[in-house]
């Protein structure tokens, strides 16, 4: 579940929430990890980063735009466990020292792709968790979301070796998100559809698309390295 200000359209979602009693909600409604958002664009700071970190226990992925190894050091200072790392908006060459420089550090790298190319150019696969972002972050996440592309690329993702398979935006409805999962996601991440129905609402409403009660949540990745670990 995320923590975000707004959507990149400028839609309020986090409202008069306080961020930390957000987290904790999300925390008693099953998610495993959070993924904060500190990029400019979705209204995020440094600070709402190390607010949550220091108000919740669970691991936490900092989602912005990482271009250098300094965010990688900043990232880890605000207390992120885990770095999102986006191939389609690097500048070519830097990938594979972002990979490594994150797990030199202990962060779990999280890599966004949109394409099975993307997926065949990340290094150390094997030791990231892999995202399909449905949406494309070019425009910052302003068109509508692709959940087919999640579909499409599972089988590339697993071939890449990732131990957690995450499909990310665009799942507001839980009915969907719980398809995704039947196919074979190890995970998910999922901001608007929690922000706007609530973490309480949306996590029953995925356990009760997916047909048994308290299965919903449970996830199974690998095991991953660095500080972040979704299954838990
Ligand atoms: O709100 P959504 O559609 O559930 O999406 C969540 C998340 O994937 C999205 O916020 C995101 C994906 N890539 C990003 C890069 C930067 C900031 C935010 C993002």
């Amino acid at each position: 579940m995320e923590v975000k200000v707004r959507s990149g359209s400028g839609e309020p979602l986090l409202g008069d929430r306080d961020p930390v009693g957000f987290a904790a909600e999300c925390e008693r409604a099953g998610a495993p990890c959070l993924s904060v958002v500190t990029g400019r664009w979705f209204g995020g700071t440094p600070a709402l980063l190390r607010e949550v970190s220091r108000g919740t226990a669970l691991p936490l992925l900092r989602k912005d735009f990482i271009v250098r190894e300094s965010d990688l050091d900043d990232s880890a200072a605000w207390g992120a466990d885990a770095v999102l790392i986006t191939p389609g908006v690097l500048p070519s060459g830097v990938l594979g020292g972002l990979v490594e420089g994150a797990l030199r550090r202990g962060l779990t790298p999280f890599v966004e792709v949109t394409s099975a190319a993307q997926v065949d150019a990340v290094p150390h696969a094997g030791e990231c968790v892999l995202a399909v972002n449905n949406k494309d972050i070019g425009d910052r996440e302003r068109g509508p979301a692709d959940l087919d592309r999640s579909r499409r690329l599972l089988a590339a993702l697993r071939s890449a070796g990732t131990p957690c398979p995450v499909s990310a935006s665009g799942l507001d409805d839980p009915a969907a998100a719980a398809a995704l999962l039947a196919a074979g996601y190890a995970a998910l991440l999922v901001g608007s559809g929690v922000l706007r129905a609530g973490a309480r609402r949306w996590a029953a409403d995925l356990r009760a698309a997916r047909g048994s009660a308290g299965a919903a949540l449970e996830a199974k990745p690998g095991r991953i390295p660095g500080g972040f670990e979704p299954g838990r």
